[in-house]
């Protein structure tokens, strides 16, 4: 059983004799084998603990171990000097006894000052480890390859590990590792003190005693250790349960599932009190009672022999002596509760540092892609060699001291350096390091909001910080931000695969089976096929996200693989079919790294068609997107991350079915944009919808994983019992062939959500159903149907929501205090219709989820 598998497993639905492991009343689903085995995981290895001390520093250990050796000393250097004191009054009771008090505080102070240098270096130990393991987990956690790791990792697992067990080895290693030393040595100092004043028969005598007390604390520490993995293990999976579901609630509500995952959830909740309520409370008293018992007996023989030989011991002797064995039956239960956390905390140290082990992604850069990254430079324009520039005719130059430095490229799209007596780009501004870097053969394709034509960008390169009396020096941003371009992806991509294969992780089958085109630069291409056939796949590939098994990818004659993931990838853009927003601005969400002035942005908008959009906000670019994008509807999502690519510019653009969820209207200009906003990229397009795909280059027809068709848009229609003509044909749309299973799910779902409409709806009023399925088919009536908020909760709603979709409700509102979201609507559906809702983009996604 693999590892998720077991943290997966429910621990407490179902028991079974065989199934009850250790026999500590915890039922579990999960074998006593299996359970012992993940014991065996979840304990600490002593190559592991090793391995932490030599981060946390061997010498910060020793001097912590010393330290509290010493104080324990100290301490009873103190106790000894009352013991002498008391002896010495025994004998004369005039003695001068302030000679033993001031030893007394002398060796007070002294050991409480070495519990401080003990702590400090306790402290560095473990400081040192949880930042170590802290930097390394998000390191690796950061590169972990997509298919093998975070698709079969729960979310809530990873954040369980990176929250909880990291916050237990960054608060409570030290307390509990220095804890458990100091109380080690609190109980043996005292032991070997007793044993070493009182007759050696005593100490014969104690060792049985001894030998009982370990052994019973060794039981403890086996069943406490796996129970407290359960516990976490429970945990774990409460988290997950919780994320799950409010990542999906509308999900869990349009299919009716919410008893089940409560039923769920409550028995995670019940697993983990189970065992974390047999451990602290059943387990810590089942252990307590024994060794009390057997400490009392133990006293109380020591206490008779101690009485016995009073006399030569001295009373003051004997009392410290005793007091101190009584001391120590007090410190039972802490120095259990000490040890045990003790050992909890290496657990969570060895849970966290599985994740220091998860497996990696190939290296972001290599040494070899120097030459073909893209840079992003800035510099102060005062700090800039002064620039003139120099037309000539269509071309451009600039001159630094009357000699050319930059010329326009072939295309007149940028500036490349002047061939003859330059040095490299480090001429424009020498005090700016970052440019010395830039290889010598790549392109400026943009300097701040000038992009895409060598004239412009000269203008910006060459506007003065000195000039500043003028109008147009005053205008100019203090900053010069240079785009460089690599010559390798100047002229365009060119992109062959060939024989490609691919799959995913584990899975033997390959999801591409040799897939094999050419693609010109700059040309448009549309990827088409039925559902599954592995487009989505092959954009995966291209950016290797999942590696290929077989076959290579070549962009203008580099295979993808010798080049460094991030330079790959920086070459390449995606807009994903599931667009993925960030919480924070819309300018943060459009330049996560702030790489782009604000006009670029602002022009990157208009041309994603998302202006009207943004100025109908307050804040503008400023607007704050909650949780992935949770206050913008599904299209607005869409069009943010194709207003990304239009900064980015990317030599190759993948898009996967970008625009599936925008409205006609707004799609036509958006597949406007498409078409023109990328001039110099090649682009590879997933398209469902075959209407719009009809202006591009060529198309590639996938079926099954393979090149079925490939050509022109003409040539592929034209080709007799093709599967792209009899797509186009029948129904304009590879989506739409749906099959009789599709069709049967539809119908159970429609079944169960009817049974629940009132329930989703909430505040429906006559709700009028009508559900034949005697042919499994579904007769559908609503009338009227309605929905609305409490006003304060839909303010709530509003205040973090897009204004766009709020103000078209403005009229809205009841007189009773409610606003009215869904207008009652009324309709019957014949079995065999296809209905659809349609409505512009920009709607609450919500609203649309309640309908
Ligand atoms: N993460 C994954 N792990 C395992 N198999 C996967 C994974 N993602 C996709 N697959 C499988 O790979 C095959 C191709 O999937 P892919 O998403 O590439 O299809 P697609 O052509 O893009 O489909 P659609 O048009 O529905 O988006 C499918 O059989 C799918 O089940």
């Amino acid at each position: 059983m693999g590892r998720e598998e077991k943290e997966n497993t429910p621990i407490g639905s179902k028991t079974s004799k065989e199934q009850r492991p250790m026999g500590i009343g915890v039922t579990s689903s999960v074998p006593a084998m299996a359970l012992r085995e993940s014991e065996h995981e979840g304990r600490p290895t002593l190559e592991m603990t090793l391995r932490y001390i030599s981060i946390g520093k061997w010498r910060n250990l020793l001097n912590a171990l010393v330290c509290f050796s010493l104080t324990l000393f100290l301490y009873l250097l103190c106790d000894i000097s009352l013991a002498n004191c008391t002896n010495a009054l025994a004998i004369d009771a005039s003695v001068e006894t302030g000679r033993y008090f001031g030893g007394y505080l002398f060796w007070l102070f002294a050991g409480t000052s070495m519990v401080y240098i003990g702590w400090y270096f306790g402290g560095g130990f473990t400081l040192r480890i949880s930042s170590h393991i802290h930097a390394l987990v998000v390191r690796r956690l950061l590169h972990a390859p997509i298919d093998r790791f975070f698709d079969k990792h729960p979310v809530g697992r990873i954040m369980n590990r990176i929250t909880m067990d990291m916050t237990t080895i960054d608060l409570h290693l030290f307390l509990k590792i220095s804890g458990s030393i100091m109380i080690a040595f609190q109980t043996m100092v005292p032991l070997a003190y007793i044993h070493a004043i009182m007759p050696l028969s005593m100490t014969a005598l104690s060792l049985p005693f001894y030998y009982v007390v370990a052994s019973l604390y060794g039981r403890y520490q086996n069943t406490t250790v796996p129970l407290r993995y359960c516990f976490k293990t429970s945990s774990s999976r409460t988290q997950s349960y919780l994320s799950d579901v409010m990542t999906s609630t509308v999900v869990v509500r349009g299919f009716g599932e919410q008893q089940r995952l409560s039923a769920e959830y409550a028995a995670a909740v019940d697993d983990s009190l189970k065992a974390d309520l047999t451990d602290d409370r059943l387990m810590k008293r089942w252990l307590c009672n024994r060794v009390n018992y057997l400490w009392t007996f133990y006293n109380s023989v020591t206490y008779i022999i101690g009485l016995y030989n009073c006399s030569r011991l001295g009373p003051g002797t004997l009392g410290i002596a005793l007091t101190n064995l009584l001391l120590l039956e007090g410190m039972i239960e802490p120095s259990l509760d000490m040890m045990a956390g003790a050992l909890f905390e290496l657990i969570a140290l060895a849970r966290v540092h599985e994740y220091t082990e998860v497996p990696q992604e190939r290296a972001m850069r290599t040494l070899e892609d120097t030459a073909l990254r893209s840079y992003s430079v800035r510099f102060m324009r005062k700090a800039a060699t002064p620039l003139t520039k120099r037309e000539k005719g269509d071309e451009v130059e600039v001159l630094a001291n009357g000699r050319v430095v930059l010329r326009s490229t072939k295309d007149l799209r940028g500036l490349m350096l002047a061939e003859t007596g330059v040095e490299g780009f480090q001429e424009l501004c020498p005090s700016c390091a970052e440019l010395h870097a830039v290889p010598t053969l790549h392109h400026i394709v943009a300097a701040n909001d000038a992009t895409g034509c060598a004239k412009l960008i000269a203008d910006e390169i060459c506007k003065s910080a000195k000039s500043f009396m003028t109008a147009a020096a005053f205008a100019s941003p203090p900053m010069v931000n240079l785009e460089f371009q690599s010559d390798w992806l100047s002229s365009g991509a060119r992109l062959d695969v060939q024989e490609l294969r691919a799959g995913y992780a584990e899975v033997p089958q390959d999801v591409l089976k040799g897939v094999t085109f050419s693609v010109e630069p700059r040309m448009k291409v549309a990827v088409v096929g039925t559902t599954g056939c592995g487009k989505s796949s092959m954009l995966l590939a291209l950016l290797r996200i999942i590696e290929p098994r077989g076959g290579r990818i070549v962009i203008n004659g580099i295979d993808t693989r010798d080049i460094g993931l991030a330079t790959l990838r920086t070459a390449l853009g995606l807009v994903p079919q599931d667009p993925m927003l960030f919480t924070g601005s819309l300018r943060h969400n459009l330049d996560p790294f702030r790489l782009y002035t604000d006009g670029r942005i602002k022009k990157a908008v208009e041309y994603a068609h998302l202006a009207p959009f943004v100025s109908s906000l307050p804040l503008g670019l400023d607007h704050q997107v909650t949780d992935e994008g949770g206050n913008l509807s599904f299209g607005q999502r869409q069009l943010l991350c194709l207003a990304r690519m239009v900064l980015r510019q990317p030599a190759l653009l993948l898009l996967d079915e970008a625009t599936s969820a925008i409205d006609p209207a707004t799609q036509e200009s958006v597949q406007d944009t498409i078409n023109h906003a990328f001039p110099t990229s090649t682009m590879l397009a997933v398209a469902h919808r075959l209407e719009t795909i009809m202006e591009f280059d060529q198309v590639v027809v996938l079926d099954a994983g393979k090149v079925a068709e490939e050509g022109s848009v003409k040539e592929v229609a034209a080709k007799p019992g093709g599967i792209f003509r009899r797509a186009g044909s029948g129904s304009r749309s590879f989506a739409r062939q749906t099959t009789q299973e599709v069709q049967d799910y539809f119908h159970a779902r429609i079944r169960r959500s009817l049974d629940d409409l009132a329930a989703v709806t909430g505040e429906a009023e006559d709700v009028e159903r009508d559900a034949d399925f005697s042919n499994g088919i579904a007769h559908l009536t609503f009338k009227d149907v309605g929905f609305s908020l409490p006003r304060s909760s839909y303010l709530r709603h509003q205040e973090s929501g897009s204004s766009k979709g709020e103000k078209g409700l403005e009229g809205s509102s009841s007189s009773d205090g409610r606003k009215t979201i869904l207008a009652p609507i009324s309709g019957h559906y014949e079995p065999g219709k296809l209905v659809a809702l349609m409505g512009p983009s920009g709607q609450r996604p919500r609203w649309c989820d309640i309908i």
